[in-house]
């Protein structure tokens, strides 16, 4: 039954709103980052990849220390090395050859690596949206399955029957389990079937799974949640003009610590925040610093290494890159539901950054009306997205067709408001006149330490 649920809600937009109303709140969003070029995305039309479902819960990895212990959503309390061990114990390594497939590295070592299978099977365990994870490999331009590891459930768990459908995922070489189908469908790139069962057999003896379901057979009561969901306003995002869609509050207090904490952290590093000038020796009323690749407003290019102290700036983290795609996809959903007649790629196309420019603004900072175009012509021919993370203080941000103040219209950019200006809003004027003192959220500022002033992240794709 929980399995026919889940599976009805594979729409893209209808699940945001489900989303909203369900016990998790989760962020929808459907992808697989090219690990490099030549390797290929999974394909998005086939039939799982409609149940796009990725909890927003750890966009930027597991917060919590290797002693700390988590609730399971079985109800039973696992700390991370009994889990891991049990893990380990459950799943026997795999080979798994990752971006490259002359080298191989079994499981073990790629988890060392990256470490998102294991967050995201963390994750899966905290969640009662998410079944599992399947961990891929690239072979020849194709994605096989080295095997599934599921949520663990009870024992005796009705929800295993069956086949699960995948989601796709940003992390590397793995892919979110978002359902289990009563339907006999596997994309055959996933291989067989077989596995995925096997998997399952063995999952009903993982730690954490001692409790049974009673209950089978019974109506299921309604649960109540002690915590308030993520919330996230729906009513608030708005369509400014066509291209340019405003999600307002849609990062969750959590993650803007993060990248908060993420942005701090890297800015004391090579290539971290610095005071910028223009070319007449003005300086900007704001620091900057650049991520994936250095924008410099003097020359106004894009370089691989920072002018300054000549080092390369630092990746854009994974967590960003999800939060962005995942925007990218609520605002379509909102164009959809704006009119249903649009494809909501030909008003704001979706993009891949590969750059990041992050700007702290003290309460003094400003930034003049610009407009947003030293990026590759392909890229402003094609009206690719200039997505804008907001944290920290409130702006007043203004936008128009020209450089005239008084023309532009004005917007309040709060902590967690996502801006999307793409399509034919791309080159749009905008500019941020004032930043409101002393209005970021509270906790973040405790949280965080975060000075007076407002962070914003700008992501392009150049
Ligand atoms: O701070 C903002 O909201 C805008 C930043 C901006 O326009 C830019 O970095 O180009
Ligand atoms: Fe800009």
């Amino acid at each position: 039954m929980l399995a026919l649920q889940r599976i009805t809600r594979f729409d893209h937009c209808r699940l945001s709103t489900a989303a909203l109303i369900s016990r998790q709140i989760s962020l929808p969003y459907c992808f697989m980052k090219k690990m490099n070029a030549s390797q290929k995305h999974i394909s998005s039309n086939s039939v799982y990849s409609s149940k796009q479902h990725i909890t927003a819960q750890k966009p930027f990895g597991n917060e919590s220390s290797a002693e700390e212990t988590s609730q399971s959503s079985l109800g039973g309390n696992i700390n991370q090395k009994q889990f891991q061990s049990s893990y380990e114990k459950n799943f026997p390594s795999l080979s798994v050859n990752v971006g490259s497939s002359s080298k191989g590295k079994n499981f073990e070592n790629w988890r060392k690596r990256t470490g998102s299978a294991f967050e995201l099977m963390q994750e899966a365990i905290n969640s009662s949206e998410l079944e599992g994870i399947a961990i891929l490999q690239e072979d020849g331009g194709t994605w096989i399955d080295l095997g599934l590891r599921p949520r663990p459930r009870p024992a005796n768990s009705s929800e295993h029957e069956g086949i699960v459908s995948l989601q796709e995922s940003e992390y590397e070489g793995v892919v979110k389990v978002a359902s289990v189908q009563e339907e006999n469908y596997f994309p055959s790139h996933f291989g067989k079937k077989k596995v995925y069962r096997k998997y399952f057999e063995k999952s009903n003896n993982v730690v954490g799974t001692k409790s049974s379901d009673c209950s089978e057979g019974l109506p299921k009561p309604e649960r109540f949640n002690i915590c308030l969901p993520r919330f996230r306003d729906i009513k608030a995002q708005e369509i400014l003009r066509p291209g340019m869609v405003l999600l307002k509050h849609y990062i969750s207090l959590r993650d803007q610590i993060n990248i908060v904490k993420t942005c701090n952290s890297l800015g004391e590093g090579p290539g971290g925040f610095y005071r910028p000038g223009y070319k007449d020796g003005a300086k900007l009323r704001l620091h900057m610093m650049c991520l994936g690749l250095n924008w410099d407003p003097q020359t106004r290019k894009y370089d691989k290494r920072h002018p300054v102290d000549n080092c390369e700036p630092p990746e854009i983290p994974l967590g960003f890159r999800l939060l962005v795609q995942s925007a990218i996809k609520d605002a379509h959903c909102l164009i959809k539901k704006d009119s249903d007649m649009v494809n909501p790629e030909d008003i704001l196309p979706s993009m891949t950054p590969n750059i990041c420019i992050i700007n702290f603004y003290s309460i003094h900072g400003r930034l003049g009306l610009h407009q947003d175009r030293d990026e590759s012509r392909d890229s402003l021919y094609k009206g690719l997205p200039v997505v804008s993370f907001s944290i920290g203080d409130s702006a007043e941000f203004l936008y128009g067709d020209g450089r005239e103040i008084d023309q532009a219209k004005k917007v309040l950019l709060e902590s967690g408001d996502v801006l999307l200006f793409g399509g034919e809003s791309r080159m749009v004027f905008h500019g941020v006149p004032s930043i409101v003192p002393s209005s970021a959220p509270e906790p973040l500022k405790t949280k965080t330490g975060l000075r007076h002033g407002r962070l914003n992240l700008t992501f392009r794709q150049i």
